[in-house]
């Protein structure tokens, strides 16, 4: 039977990639959606300004929305304190199964909870079933047309504080509009766009970080 792109990333990272080093499995997998299939990673050069955000913003509780592989999940998780802690959203079941298997690779398994389900679904429960109090970052990366409601429900839900983040993949490529026309004109936050690429692209795409004033 065909292998799916995930599971040849997989292949690739389990191949070439360091154990225990999420450098290593960050560049094996640049350097396979480079030189092999491009797969929707937010890559290296968005990469670059997630981890200057998570180091500006030295979070202790992060929220993913959007798995996929796992990529962005070793960036941001590298870079997290030793008590912080990390909850991933995935929808797919096939890609949940590849990002385990990247984020043990990586080492950072212990920073991560990855739960499996749809993020509508699963934001109201953040408090009750996983003992969040308020997210400090979240990095927003699943279905483009998810991003509004679920950050409306994120703010019904008493999940974001006075300066929590919310950074926000691919608001050009594919774009994400009724998202950036709510963060960008709505007097509770206070936002930037951070022009880039596509990953592995020459495509515009960009980052939107917004700050929300409570
Ligand atoms: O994660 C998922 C599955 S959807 C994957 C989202 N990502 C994309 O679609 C995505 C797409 C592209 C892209 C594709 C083709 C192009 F020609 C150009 C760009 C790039 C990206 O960087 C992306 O992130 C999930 C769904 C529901 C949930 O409730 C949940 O919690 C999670
Ligand atoms: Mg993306």
């Amino acid at each position: 039977t065909q292998s799916t792109r995930p599971q040849r990333l997989l292949g690739a990272v389990q191949k070439k990639a360091t154990r225990g080093n999420p450098r290593s499995v960050i560049q094996t997998i640049d350097q396979f959606c480079r030189q092999r299939e491009w797969a929707m990673n937010v890559g290296d050069e968005k990469g670059c300004i997630l981890d200057s955000v998570v180091t500006e913003t030295n979070p202790t509780t992060v929220l993913e929305l959007g798995t996929y592989c796992g990529y962005s999940t070793v960036r941001i998780a590298s870079l997290l304190p030793p008590q912080a802690r990390l909850i991933t959203l995935e929808f797919n079941p096939d890609f949940a199964r590849i990002a385990r298997q990247v984020i043990t690779w990586a080492g950072v398994q212990d920073k991560v909870e990855l739960v499996e389900g749809a993020s509508g679904d699963l934001i109201p429960k953040m408090k009750a079933q996983f003992g969040v109090n308020t997210f400090d970052l979240v990095f927003l990366d699943h279905w483009k047309d998810r991003y509004l409601p679920d950050t409306k429900l994120m703010e019904e839900c008493g999940l974001l504080k006075k300066g929590s983040i919310l950074l926000a993949d691919n608001v050009i490529c594919p774009g994400t509009p009724d998202y950036l026309e709510y963060v960008r004109n709505s007097p509770r936050y206070q936002s930037q766009y951070f022009k880039s690429h596509l990953e592995y692209t020459k495509v515009e795409d960009g980052l939107e970080k917004s700050v929300f004033l409570g």
